[in-house]
């Protein structure tokens, strides 16, 4: 890869980097790798036709636009994305967490693969909490799911690259529509069990499975209740070889736990299973518990409900960060905000009068 990447002109490395996708191609891959175009950015209908149509690289391109904190691309995307209004929600979106090695990408490749051999759509997201703060990616790494990657009936978006995009938060939410609109009808949105994030994913999908090792007394102490709460099945994968039994004495103990806890979703009893994604076994068995969930909370009217209370808060988080992006945007905040800073930390001022003050900054400059 790195023998590719040298011929490549810097500002084509730098706008893969930025991951927007509409800017640049090779052309005529074959017949001159060196040469570069800049493509015509595509138009509204281009991009929701080729959505429609699941062209994949339009797919990709559109998700990059949604994406995209730039106001130009902001307007475009929000009128892809009202086009295809119509055509969303149609899927049902599943939740997958646990702590890193629990064997989140080994257990996506083997129940995405099954789902599309069943005759399935099924694309891969990824809540990436580390992306930004630490510059690693960790998640939704198509090395990792080389079978599922090449399935034609598969679509796996990876988390950007370390660090390239820098404050650009993923518009999960956005995502979800546009492969939905793609015609993608099992989203799995793949997150890693840190803490906030699985609150996160947890707003956005109808199922929530937590992946975890055996060693259930020990985790159980340690886990946070909270989290447990949130999750709709708990599968203690790596059940296999001489760890079968151990995990199989987990199950029980994660059963008997879960039974005084407040189920996540009400009408369904919240249960462990196992599974060894490694061997593809217990992998079925998660699908029908899944099935289930959805005839059952349909029929209850849960589904619908969840559905609609996600959409509202939606409405909440994303006038949050609007309004984060757009104070510490702001030229004044950007400039006042380090001197402030020192003023609280060599305690010549206040919190509460440096929060007031920056808010006056802000507000002032704005009218
Ligand atoms: N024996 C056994 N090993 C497994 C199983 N599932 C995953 N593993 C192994 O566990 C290790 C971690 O698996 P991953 O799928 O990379 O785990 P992950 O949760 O995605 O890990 P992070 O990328 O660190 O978040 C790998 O070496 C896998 O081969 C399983 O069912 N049985």
């Amino acid at each position: 890869m790195n023998g590719e990447r040298t011929h490549r002109p810097e500002w084509v490395e730098k706008e893969r980097e930025n991951e927007f996708a509409t800017a640049y191609v090779k052309a005529a891959a074959s017949a001159s790798p060196k040469r570069w175009v800049k493509r015509k950015e595509r138009s509204v209908k281009e991009y929701v036709e080729g959505v429609l149509n699941n062209d994949r690289t339009i797919l990709a391109q559109a998700i990059t636009l949604v994406e995209s904190n730039a106001a130009k691309h902001m307007d475009i995307a929000q009128q892809v994305l009202n086009e295809l209004l119509p055509h969303v929600g149609k899927s049902v979106r599943i939740g997958i967490t646990g702590v890193p090695g629990a064997g989140k990408s080994t257990f996506i490749e083997a129940f995405g693969t099954f789902l599309c051999e069943r005759g399935h759509r099924v694309a891969v997201l990824a809540v990436d909490p580390s992306s930004s703060l630490t510059g690693g990616s960790i998640l939704g790494d198509k090395t990792r799911m080389e079978t599922l990657a090449r399935h034609p009936r598969a679509f796996i978006r990876p988390s950007p690259s370390g660090g390239t995009l820098g404050g650009v938060h993923r518009k999960t939410r956005e995502t979800m529509m546009l492969c939905e609109a793609a015609g993608y009808d099992i989203i799995l949105v793949e997150t890693v069990g840190v803490g906030q994030s699985e609150f996160v994913v947890r707003s956005m999908v109808d199922f929530f499975l937590m992946l975890v090792l055996t060693g259930a007394g020990d985790e159980l102490q340690g886990m946070k209740r909270g989290i447990m709460e949130l999750t709709d099945a708990i599968v203690i994968n790596k059940a296999d070889g001489d760890n079968k039994p151990k995990a199989l004495a987990a199950q029980k103990e994660y059963n008997q736990f879960l039974h005084y806890l407040r189920p996540a979703t009400p009408g369904w009893e919240t249960k462990a299973y196992t599974c060894s994604a490694l061997l593809g076994e217990g992998i079925e068995e998660i699908w029908r518990v899944i099935e289930k969930f959805v005839e059952t909370t349909k029929r209850s009217g849960v589904f619908d409900m969840r559905r609609r209370h996600q959409q509202k808060d939606w409405i909440y988080s994303m006038i949050k960060d609007y309004l984060e992006t757009s104070f510490f945007s702001h030229p004044a905040v950007k400039e006042k905000l380090p001197i402030i800073e020192n003023n609280v930390i060599s305690g010549r001022q206040s919190v509460t009068s440096a929060v007031r003050e920056l808010i006056q900054v802000y507000e002032s400059r704005e009218s």
